[in-house]
């Protein structure tokens, strides 16, 4: 069996000197690892380190090649691995992998193409292939390093009515631009741990004096002398914001902070693993001197939501939703309560996808009219969830069609809300290249189809209807 292996570093550097110089505190150790004795016959060429291992096929260039500027890297691998005859190839990837691991942790990321889980890398070929092809300009001069100019700010710091501060539109959004990225002040264990404000403080005080005064200027919904939550606690129980879905651990920003709750927001919020950064993305166009909004817990209907928002956060919602008319609210709830109903039974599906495939798309159907509905347009993130069941209960059936139609949307959508770097995003391109690879395809291979039974030139209608049919 052959294979293709390697690792990729995530994110890549910057031409910045402090990058460069981790970069070269990598390449003196691999100079003291491969000097000769040179047994896996390395070469130190003008700008660039060579292994001399198997040659990288489709492009025709030696895929085993490290740069000495650390900005044109993102991958070193090795194709065509006999796992019998070619065990020197692997161990040289391992030993490489691993000092680059002792430099830089865990953003080198070690794959290999016959196990679905880390598949084939971060990067796709195109994007490695032009790395590739730039270590040969060997004589140019790195390019100069930019000065860190900020991109011109799509918004400013108001007063809310009824709501404090928050963040306005300076310029029109469209749907799925990333507004912000922001590195967490600091970050804590979430649920709160007992010793919060101990733990806060003591925080506080390994940090930079703009951090700590950043901090202090943050909201406390909190009496600042009540003797259960004291300001420390007060402020971080006020912003704090999981770093990712169902994580333990919970980051404090500057900025991001600044934005307040809607029960129908216009921007997503998201940990990216990769940048170690929460961003922000807008989820509707959003026009100048509108609010910008994030989801502060997930849906439901307005009396639960109301009571925990006011029960977790302390504050009755002035959303526009929440402030809507009577009947309007009504109708919501009706919506929401449908919405719920229909996720819960696709999500409890999931063990017996297989015995009711049709019912189950016919529910992913329907409640993707709903959130259509009940969201006026800013319903990405949830539609994009459905999208991904509706993947699934198309490759369980071992339908390869539509499953690639399915997964193409979901990740469609959840780049809009989190950008194309994200893991999950990465893990729902994987997926959309070869929807075989997911974990449960074929188990019942009850509707067989090929990726290429996709029909083509059909109008929007008649494709929706090929793509729903039972
Ligand atoms: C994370 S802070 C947001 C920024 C805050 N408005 C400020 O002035 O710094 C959360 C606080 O903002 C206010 N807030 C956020 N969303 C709100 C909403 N939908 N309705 C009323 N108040 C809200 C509440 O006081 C809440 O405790």
């Amino acid at each position: 069996m052959e294979i293709t292996a390697g690792f990729d570093l995530v994110p890549k550097l910057s031409p910045s000197s402090e990058d460069q110089s981790s970069w070269n505190t990598f390449i003196s150790q691999l100079r003291s690892r491969y000097t000769s004795p040179n047994p896996q016959n390395v070469e130190f060429k003008e700008n660039y380190i060579l292994f001399n291992m198997k040659h990288g096929v489709e492009q025709q260039q030696p895929a085993c090649m490290i740069p000495y500027a650390g900005h044109k890297f993102l991958r070193f691998s090795c194709s065509d691995i006999n796992l019998k005859n070619d065990g020197d190839f692997l161990f040289v990837l391992y030993t490489v992998c691993g000092i680059a691991k002792n430099v830089f942790g865990k953003r080198v990321r070690w794959w290999r193409d016959d196990l679905c889980e880390d598949g084939e890398g971060f990067y796709s070929w195109e994007e490695v292939w032009g790395s590739w092809r730039c270590y040969d300009e060997l004589n140019e001069p790195d390019p100069p390093v930019q000065p860190q100019v900020p991109p011109p700010s799509l918004f400013e710091i108001q007063t809310i009515p009824f709501k404090g501060r928050g963040l306005v539109a300076t310029a029109y959004i469209p749907t799925g631009t990333r507004i912000l990225t922001e590195s967490p002040l600091f970050t804590i264990p979430s649920p709160p741990i007992p010793s919060l404000e101990a733990s806060i403080s003591k925080t506080l005080k390994t940090l930079p004096e703009e951090k700590q005064t950043a901090y202090h200027s943050l909201h406390n919904n909190y009496p600042p002398d009540s003797p259960q939550t004291p300001v420390l606690s007060g402020i971080f129980k006020t912003n704090a914001l999981p770093c990712g879905y169902n994580s333990t651990v919970a980051g404090i920003y500057p900025t991001i902070c600044l934005i307040n709750h809607s029960c129908i927001p216009n921007t997503h919020h998201n940990w990216n693993e990769n940048l170690e950064q929460e961003t922000i993305h807008a989820i509707r166009p959003i026009k100048v001197g509108e609010e910008l909004t994030i989801s502060y817990i997930s849906e439901s209907i307005s009396q639960p939501r109301r009571r925990k928002l006011k029960e977790c956060f302390g504050f009755d919602c002035q959303c526009q939703l929440c402030t809507s008319t009577p009947k309007q609210l009504e109708s919501s709830d009706e919506r929401r309560r449908q919405i719920m109903e229909l996720d819960g039974s696709i999500m409890s599906d999931a063990g017996s996808i297989d015995s009711n495939p049709i019912d189950c798309l016919k529910d992913c159907k329907r409640l993707l009219a709903l959130l259509k509905q009940e969201y006026d347009g800013s319903a990405v993130n949830f539609e994009g969830g459905v999208y991904y069941d509706a993947f699934r209960v198309c490759i369980r059936q071992g339908d390869q069609a539509r499953a690639k139609v399915m997964v193409g949307r979901a990740y469609e959508m959840r780049v809009l809300c989190e950008g194309e770097d994200s893991e999950s995003s990465r893990d729902l391109k994987r997926l959309r290249r070869n929807p075989t690879v997911h974990k449960m395809y074929g188990l019942s291979m009850g509707s067989k189809s090929e990726v290429g039974d996709v029909p083509e030139g059909l109008e929007r209608e008649e494709f929706e209807k090929w793509l729903w049919r039972s």
